[in-house]
């Protein structure tokens, strides 16, 4: 291990285990009711509503299949991401992102202060993306994140922009379903996401020599309200499950989705939907590749419980905090080892 950078060791309590629990539970649900003519039928689409409160109250995560995003648009997109990512260091650091813009290519970035084996490319899907000029509470000047595309692949914006324009529309099916699963009309949650600040991550995992003391992704929850994650066919993404806290592998599914609920449907919900944590195994063999989408709100939207879920019984479990400035302070964290623990949700709850 002599010449690995000790900054990707993990704590002991932190290191995955190398035997595997594959995940039988975790729920696949097939949205073709969405898609198909007879999408009007009313029983169809509440016994599919049922199905996604259940995976949300009781997983936090699961699996779509028949979700409408064109096979061919996820092939494009995942080809450009393999061809993008074999190319030397040099090349891609050319569109390296940086604290000023933190669209682009990165291959330094922390997850609670430990190395990630990883290197990730991020563009905007509405670009520029509009936010807060930096995490001071005071200090109300906006800046644009705008979107670096490198020369080679020449297809890698085309591809990325028509992938964006499918993800989006997925998301919000499923935004709508898990309104509708929170007793609340399908549209509630819609407004949210006017001049959304959700961007789409191309990951790359390379072989590890210690799988056993470092991790692709370090444990963590994602921030914003919703992710929808395409990844290959290697595997090494674990959910811990709520029931035990036992770390479980997500097998790939072909073609599938894997969706989870983010920290703002957390907030939103008042707790009745929870964002699970997560983490990435690497191994020795093979590469990885992955891709999320992470819908987020605009950055102006202040997130707090929603109103028709709370009253004097199940009163506001958290105060309401900006998302802009939650998301750039947030983002500091991944340039800097910072000495304290970053921005959580739970810095935000009430006392019962
Ligand atoms: O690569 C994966 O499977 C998951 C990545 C992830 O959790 C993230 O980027 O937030
Ligand atoms: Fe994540």
């Amino acid at each position: 291990m002599g010449e690995v950078d000790s900054a990707f060791i993990q704590a002991i309590e932190h290191r995955p285990k190398l035997a595997i629990v594959e995940a039988e539970g975790i729920p696949l649900i097939d949205l073709s009711a969405l898609n198909s003519p007879d999408s009007s039928n009313p029983s169809a689409i509440s016994r599919l509503v049922a199905e996604i409160g259940e995976a949300c109250k009781n997983w936090g995560f699961f699996q779509v299949i028949n979700h409408g995003v064109p096979f061919e648009r996820r092939q494009n997109m995942e080809l450009a991401s393999r061809k993008f990512f074999a190319q030397s260091t040099e090349e891609k650091r050319k569109v390296r992102r940086d604290e000023m813009n933190p669209m682009g290519y990165y291959d330094t970035e922390h997850t609670k202060n430990v190395r990630d084996w990883k290197e990730v490319f991020d563009f905007a899907v509405e670009n520029p993306m509009v936010m807060p000029a930096s995490h001071e509470p005071d200090d109300k000047e906006l800046t644009k994140w705008i979107n670096q595309w490198p020369d080679y692949p020449s297809e890698l914006r085309e591809a990325s922009e028509a992938y964006a324009e499918e993800l989006k529309k997925l998301s919000y099916k499923l935004v709508e379903l898990i309104s509708l699963s929170l007793g609340l009309p399908a549209k509630r949650l819609n407004a949210f996401f006017k001049d959304q600040t959700s961007s789409i991550r191309l990951n790359h995992y390379p072989p590890c020599p210690i799988p056993h003391l470092a991790l692709g992704v370090g444990r963590h929850k994602d921030p914003g309200a919703l992710t929808i994650l395409g990844q290959d066919d290697v595997g090494g993404l674990e959910v811990k499950r709520k029931t035990d806290g036992e770390w479980i592998r997500v097998r790939p599914t072909p073609d599938a989705y894997i969706i989870n609920v983010g920290d703002i449907i957390q907030v939103w919900s008042n707790d009745k939907y929870e964002s699970v944590e997560h983490r990435v195994m690497v191994n020795s063999q093979r590469e990885r590749f992955s891709i999320p989408f992470f819908l987020n709100p605009g950055h102006h939207v202040m997130v707090e419980p929603l109103e028709e879920l709370t009253d004097e019984q199940n009163p506001a479990k958290y105060k309401a905090y900006n998302w802009g400035k939650f998301r750039a302070t947030r983002i500091r964290s991944n340039f800097k080892k910072l000495s304290v623990e970053n921005i959580q949700i739970h810095h935000f709850k009430i006392a019962e």
